[in-house]
């Protein structure tokens, strides 16, 4: 990436938008150190396995409440049994500063209340394949932040897993929001780019996003 150019919001379908550079490098720094402790009490990160046996190659971590494939749950039951960790009203507070932004509408942006966080971390091998966000019984869009190493993040349709579908990269500090129309479209992360690193942000290598929910559950 060349920092002196700027990179412009790109509406990538109806309802989902990339805006990049949007978190401060303030803000990246201290989301990575919040993740660091988020990744081991009281649940530790794990690679999630799926029903069938596959162990995701992304390592994840909860907060408010627990996913694993394919449900939520208060407590960790396929790591520790522990009860999450609360997502904390900073966090929620960036949520809807998230959805202010990306949709450009203040009041869109105080409706939304997130009451889950999941932490991903990749490696540089890690990828994630392409899914629904769907465990949620609730519209509300997603909010995704990324810190650390760029991806290709690969944004499709709501019909199936296959073209077509648009790839864009995530950059440290990007975000991305996809709701309305767009909110059940299929998404994945084919690759964690090489050499991609920021050097200022407190992590070396690979990255985290974190993604913030509505589960609509209680
Ligand atoms: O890492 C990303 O950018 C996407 C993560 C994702 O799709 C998920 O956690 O469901
Ligand atoms: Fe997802």
């Amino acid at each position: 990436m060349n920092a002196l150019i700027p990179r412009p919001r790109l509406e990538v379908a109806p309802g989902a938008i990339l805006v990049p550079d949007w978190l401060s490098v303030e803000q990246q720094r201290f989301l990575v150190a919040e993740c660091r402790r988020w990744a081991t009490a009281p649940v530790p990160m794990r690679s999630a396995v799926v029903p069938g046996g596959h162990k995701m190659s992304v390592q994840t971590v909860c907060l408010g409440w627990h996913w694993q494939p394919y449900k939520y749950t208060r407590t960790a039951d396929d790591v520790n049994g522990a009860p999450v960790a609360a997502v904390p009203d900073w966090l929620v507070d960036i949520g809807r500063a998230a959805v202010a932004a990306a949709y450009d509408d203040p009041t869109a942006g105080e409706r939304y209340t997130p009451d889950t966080a999941l932490i991903n971390f990749y490696d540089e091998g890690a990828r994630m394949g392409m899914h629904q966000d769907k465990d949620e019984r609730c519209d509300a869009p997603v909010v995704s932040l990324s810190v650390g190493q760029s991806c290709v993040f690969r944004f499709g349709n709501s019909e199936n897993r296959n073209k077509p579908y648009t790839d864009v990269e995530l950059h440290s500090g990007d975000l991305f929001v996809f709701g309305g129309e767009s909110r059940f479209a299929y998404h994945g992360v084919p690759k964690v780019i090489a050499g991609s690193a920021s050097p200022d942000i407190g992590l070396p290598s690979g990255r985290l996003n974190i993604t913030l929910r509505d589960t609509g559950m209680s």
